[in-house]
């Protein structure tokens, strides 16, 4: 039983606790107004989370994980942010699709949130600026790139400015048993990631693709006989019963997401940059642009080609390599790849993800 002391220590440590938050929100306030005064930089979202980030890994013994320490501050600073920055950010949803929980990933559960029904749909309302910034799937660690992300990029209605890699496990849900599933409902990139689980439990069941695993989830609840390949979280709102758990094929299972926003980034130290570029249609032009990174010393970490909408066999390429574009190396090579290219864009340099959990 608690002493009438404990509880007037903790009444009195909440009090401060609420205190703090009021000044903490009056700060940022005043930091952003002073943005104004142009010898200033109001801090960004992304230089917060590095704050956030270096403060509990620098952070002695606690009787609070590290993880959560992470979730708590970040929980309270975006609470405070949006005080200050009520612009919405765009994500693929409804509600606790991989893309929402991407989006609390990184812009914290206070941040005002906004589903939209398609990938296009992220770029159009941050391109449009109707959005202070979005969060879109780019890759998967099985499956590979994700094409829809890949047709707006080389659009250049946003920018990337931070990354999510976030640990996918698919659930199979429904109102049933799995004896009576006929039709399994998904997003296309969920049911290529479960291929040959679904191959080897519901060989007779009809696949059918759909805008976003939450959607599928949705639907799921509505008939008995229908199940979705969604989350856990989308499986708990809409209460469906779990009736294959984690059924991804691939163990480490992760999407890599793309942050979209307006303002590039400063460099923090741990940076990456994305960028895309076009080639003449001729022998060794693509060897000749390669050659550029090398000469420079950038280590590629990724590679893709995508058709050049309305050509036939013209492609754009996008690459990422370890750097900022302010580094002078980054800079000299983005200045070569220009002059080689017939278009180079660069479409980001922001801070390297953590992984999280989803
Ligand atoms: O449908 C969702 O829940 C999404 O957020 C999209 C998406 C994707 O297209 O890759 C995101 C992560 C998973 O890989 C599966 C689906």
């Amino acid at each position: 039983m608690s002493t009438p002391e404990s509880r007037d220590t903790i009444r009195s440590i909440d009090q401060q606790i609420l205190e703090l938050l009021q000044r903490r929100c009056l700060a940022m306030k005043a930091d952003d107004n002073a943005k104004d005064d142009e010898r200033h930089d109001s801090v960004s979202w992304a230089e917060t989370l590095g704050i956030i980030d270096q403060l509990v890994s620098d952070q002695a013994n606690s009787s609070i994980g590290k993880d959560d320490q992470r979730d708590l501050l970040r929980h309270i600073a975006s609470t405070c942010w949006r005080a200050s920055h009520p612009g919405a950010y765009a994500f693929l949803g409804p509600m606790d699709s991989y893309s929402h929980l991407a989006a609390i990933a990184y812009f914290g559960e206070g941040a005002n949130l906004l589903p939209v029904s398609s990938i296009g749909t992220v770029f159009e309302t941050v391109g449009r600026g109707d959005c202070a910034g979005g969060i879109v799937p780019i890759e998967n660690s099985t499956d590979g790139r994700i094409v829809d992300t890949f047709g707006r990029l080389s659009q250049g209605e946003a920018s990337i400015v931070g990354e999510v890699q976030l640990a996918i496990h698919h659930q199979l849900l429904a109102m049933c048993d799995r004896e009576s599933i006929t039709e399994v409902h998904s997003k296309p990139q969920a049911i290529s990631q479960c291929r040959l689980w679904l191959n080897t439990h519901l060989p007779k069941a009809k696949l059918i693709e759909c805008s976003s695993t939450a959607a599928a989830a949705k639907l799921a609840a509505s008939q008995p006989g229908i199940a979705a390949i969604a989350s856990e979280a989308a499986g708990r709102r809409q209460g469906l019963r779990v009736v294959g758990a984690n059924i991804e094929d691939n163990r480490n299972n992760v999407t890599r997401f793309a942050v979209l926003g307006h303002e590039q980034p400063t460099p923090s130290g741990n940076d990456k940059t994305t960028l895309l570029f076009q080639v003449a249609h001729q022998p060794g032009a693509l060897a000749d642009v390669m050659g550029i990174f090398k000469q420079h010393d950038l280590n590629l970490t990724w590679i893709e080609s995508f058709p050049q909408p309305g050509t036939h066999n013209e492609y754009f390429f996008v690459v990422e390599f370890p750097g900022h574009q302010q580094d002078t190396k980054v800079a000299n090579a983005i200045e070569a790849l220009q002059s080689a290219t017939h278009h180079t864009h660069v479409l980001g340099s922001y801070a390297k993800g953590a992984r999280a959990e989803g």
